[in-house]
């Protein structure tokens, strides 16, 4: 039994090993029994659970393995890097630009998989290695030439990292960070445009905050929203596997901002030649408001609709649904009863939020209207906020309690700061220990934790 791929289509194998069973039937009182052989595979697994999960290693590592292997097939048909995202983070931008190099080709696109071959993390590794070596072109000089796979879903995956290791152990690898509150919110928009039923039922606010005893397929979409920006502990996994040298961090700020400098520290870590001038073939899309690829006859190739995405600011979401409604007029009782949750600092000075912590964020994004006591708190723009809260539905209240929706929506950032702070902690003793710089977003999400 074994998890190798059969490589030489060999039956070599299974000769000795009848020929042993019959030997040992024969010159033995030992009574041999055996059976078809799905259920005989069951009985293995029952005595070796552990070996249930293959993990498969390049045919090519092992000269035994090679000298056997059928002449039609060669490991040049492997990637030489991976793109392991996380999602949203730019990872197909990184690919269109990485595209563009003369000396770089990915893996071909598949019906079966759509965008992503997605083989280390699920259960397309099941399907084995001649599955995954079909989705890759034969390399036209496979000592020059790069190829490569990006699946976006391979960094917070459990299994990749080992998997990944074990059959392209000398692959390089890169991931691309924003700021994991950013990279939520694009993928509650992404699902929302999927039309995933849990974003379209809850505002993004009811997702990241929900508790347990939510339905299941909100926590669904909480998680997949939330752990992958763990990106700590995302990469230690990496780490475990591949060299700290194999591994390339990107800024995704950087990315989106002066794509042309990452891609030459991009080109720089892979060691591909000739050196490609992106300076020169990149250009700002300002329809697209994002960086394309300049073609010939000055026209541009940006990625599709459904990548910089239009949609409202995190802080700008309009508050909707019966929770919603709820944390709205909570806001509403504290301004109501302003000496409780605003004290003066000095008699001059700005007002501190007070009151219990709950209110806080409220209090802290309305604090740039409120920051002498206001006349009357109950009022709003000369109308009263409880008149507007009743009556029509929150989105027609967005000009006229635009300050306590503003609060409303400040509070998921200020929610996912605070999630995400030891995780944050954790990233920027990795980079430092790694001798990275920490991205803007980073230090700034440090300033805050202080
Ligand atoms: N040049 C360029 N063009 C378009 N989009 C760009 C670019 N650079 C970075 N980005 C950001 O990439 C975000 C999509 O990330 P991914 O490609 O990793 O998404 S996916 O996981 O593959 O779905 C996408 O997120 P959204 O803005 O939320 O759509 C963009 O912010």
């Amino acid at each position: 039994m074994t998890h190798l791929s059969n490589y030489g289509n060999d039956r070599l194998g299974p000769y000795t090993f009848v020929h042993l069973a019959d030997f040992v039937h024969s010159c033995t009182n030992l009574r041999l029994q055996t059976l078809p052989p799905v259920q005989l595979a069951r009985k293995y697994f029952e005595l070796f659970p552990e070996q249930r999960d293959p993990l498969w290693q390049n045919p090519c590592d092992d000269k035994r393995h090679k000298d056997i292997w059928s002449r039609e097939k060669t490991c040049d048909h492997l990637p030489k890097f991976l793109i392991i995202g996380p999602q949203k983070t730019g990872t197909t931008a990184l690919c269109l630009f990485l595209l563009m190099h003369p000396s770089v080709a990915s893996s071909l696109p598949s019906p079966q998989t759509l965008e992503e071959v997605q083989f280390f993390n699920g259960n397309n590794y099941h399907k084995g290695l001649d599955w995954y070596m079909a989705f890759f072109p034969t390399p036209p000089n496979a000592t020059t030439d790069f190829l490569f796979e990006k699946s976006a879903s391979y960094f917070h995956s459990e299994d990749a990292p080992k998997r990944a290791a074990s059959l392209v152990p000398k692959a390089k690898i890169i991931t691309i960070l924003v700021d994991p509150s950013d990279r939520a919110y694009s993928w509650y928009q992404h699902q929302r445009s999927h039309g995933d039923p849990a974003a379209l039922r809850f505002d993004f606010h009811e997702v990241v905050t929900t508790g347990q005893q939510a339905p299941p397929d909100l926590l669904a979409l909480q998680r997949t929203c939330l752990v992958p920006g763990w990106y700590a502990a995302h990469l230690e996994r990496w780490l475990a596997y591949f060299a700290a040298s194999q591994l390339l961090i990107i800024d995704g700020q950087q990315l989106r901002s002066s794509p042309a400098a990452v891609m030459d520290e991009t080109q720089k870590f892979l060691g591909v030649t000739p050196h490609y001038n992106y300076s020169r073939a990149l250009t700002f899309d300002p329809q697209k408001g994002f960086w394309c690829q300049l073609l010939d006859g000055g026209k541009t190739k940006c990625l599709g609709k459904s990548k910089g995405r239009k949609y409202p600011p995190m802080d700008s979401e309009v508050a909707r649904g019966a929770p919603a409604r709820r944390e709205l007029a909570l806001v509403t009782s504290r301004l109501r009863s302003p000496r409780r949750h605003y004290e003066p600092r000095s008699s001059r000075g700005p007002r501190r939020c007070g009151g219990r912590s709950r209110t806080q964020p409220y209090l802290m994004a309305v604090r740039p209207k409120l920051r002498t006591r206001p006349r009357d708190p109950c009022r709003l723009h000369g109308r009263p906020v409880s008149g507007l809260l009743r009556g029509r539905g929150l989105r027609d209240l967005v000009p006229r309690a635009g300050d306590l929706l503003l609060a409303f929506a400040f509070q998921s950032r200020t929610f996912l700061s605070s999630y995400y702070r030891d995780h944050n902690v954790e990233l920027a003793k990795l980079l430092h220990r790694l001798g990275q710089p920490l991205p803007a977003w980073l230090r700034q999400e440090l300033q805050k934790a202080r």
